[in-house]
């Protein structure tokens, strides 16, 4: 099956008052497949939000192909466009409507019928709250009348920027179900952007990091997860005093593995000893009872999303440092000049879109 979503080479440039223009889309390519809940993760101004806005048509790209259904878009978005539901942008609504009634107006309007309005206020928990006027909603409630205003027309594939924004542990715990439920057992595919990356972990099959505009890994978390980061075994003793003995012991022994399980190190760190590349954890139970040393606690350290995505965006923090937002790509392109008497004024349009 063709992937329901195909962005290849999307490039999108802003420029910016006073500023050097910005690549904020630097040939990006992005893949999603169908009836999966897929992770569009990125550090701060990696160009997720543009990605889905240009993806649904609401700003121009400067270059690149995108498709989704096959349909290239943003020609043919018309032929796709109800298939879809979206929340990219933070949702107006009126504020003294109830959230029923701002459901069936749209409904009305999308030729949906009433009772779906009913389910989809069932489906994302707000049932109860359904009546009331949706100024007294909280971040999380108008978040979950966003969607449920998305899932109204029953779409396909459902694009979420930051679905978790605003909610509550409960209120996330039943969006993950939900989301789950539409591309497991009803097979929507599901694209949601997220900073939450152990909600990541949790929710998405798949997913695409990107970095200043560019994809710089994508496929199933699992295989992301278990390709990159490195795992550990952290390994106490009864008697700190053990640990230099232990660490040369574990060194000295790993020269006796062949070539390819030669990596072994050992390295000390406040009560414990970590320790890397050992063929396995009992390797280093016995190389250490071989020494006449007893450990008290072995810990594998499992790797996690979040040390992931630190390493392949290079966001890792530094001690003593401030990572800055906005370090992508700088377009070269010289800006415009006007020559006014001697003085030469560089001219750029005011923070628009190129
Ligand atoms: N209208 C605009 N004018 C100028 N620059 C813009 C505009 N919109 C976005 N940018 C810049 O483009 C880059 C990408 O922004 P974008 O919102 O796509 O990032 P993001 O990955 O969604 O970030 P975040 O995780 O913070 O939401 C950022 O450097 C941002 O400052």
């Amino acid at each position: 099956m063709p992937p329901i979503i195909e962005i290849s080479g999307l490039r999108k440039t802003y420029s910016r008052a006073f500023r050097q223009p910005h690549n904020a889309l630097d040939g990006l390519d992005l893949e999603v497949a169908a009836g999966q809940v897929h992770g569009f993760l990125g550090p701060n101004g990696s160009g997720k939000t543009t990605t889905l806005r240009a993806l649904l048509g609401l700003i121009r790209v400067d270059g690149g192909t995108m498709r989704i259904f096959g349909e290239e878009v943003p020609q043919r978005l018309p032929d796709v466009v109800a298939r879809i539901g979206a929340v990219v942008e933070s949702p107006q609504f009126f504020k003294h409507f109830s959230g029923r009634l701002t459901l069936q107006l749209l409904a009305e309007s999308a030729g949906v019928s009433k009772t779906r309005v009913e389910e989809v206020l069932e489906q994302v928990g707000l049932r109860d709250a359904a009546k009331a006027s949706v100024k007294g909603y909280s971040l999380g409630m108008r978040q979950r009348l966003a969607v449920a205003q998305a899932l109204l027309k029953q779409p396909q594939l459902l694009i979420l920027d930051e679905p978790a924004n605003g909610l509550d542990p409960a209120g996330i715990h039943h969006m993950r179900e939900l989301l789950q439920w539409l591309a497991h057992s009803q097979g929507v595919t599901v694209v949601v952007s997220s900073h939450l990356l152990s909600e990541v972990q949790q929710l998405c099959d798949s997913m695409t990091i990107v970095s200043r505009g560019r994809r710089i890994v994508d496929g199933s978390v699992a295989d992301i997860i278990a390709g990159h980061g490195d795992s550990s075994l952290t390994v106490r003793f009864p008697d700190a005093a053990s640990l230099p003995e232990a660490a040369e012991a574990l060194t000295a022994a790993s020269g006796s593995l062949d070539a390819a399980k030669a990596a072994v190190t050992a390295s000390v760190d406040r009560d414990r000893l970590v320790v890397r590349g050992a063929p396995e954890a009992s390797w280093v139970t016995k190389t250490l009872a071989d020494a006449g040393i007893y450990l008290s606690e072995l810990r594998t350290e499992t790797k996690n999303l979040e040390s992931v995505f630190l390493e392949l965006t290079g966001t890792a923090p530094v001690p003593g440092q401030t990572v800055q937002i906005g370090e992508s790509a700088v377009v070269p392109a010289a800006p415009a000049e006007v020559a006014v008497g001697d003085v030469t004024i560089e001219v750029e349009s005011e923070g628009a879109e190129r």
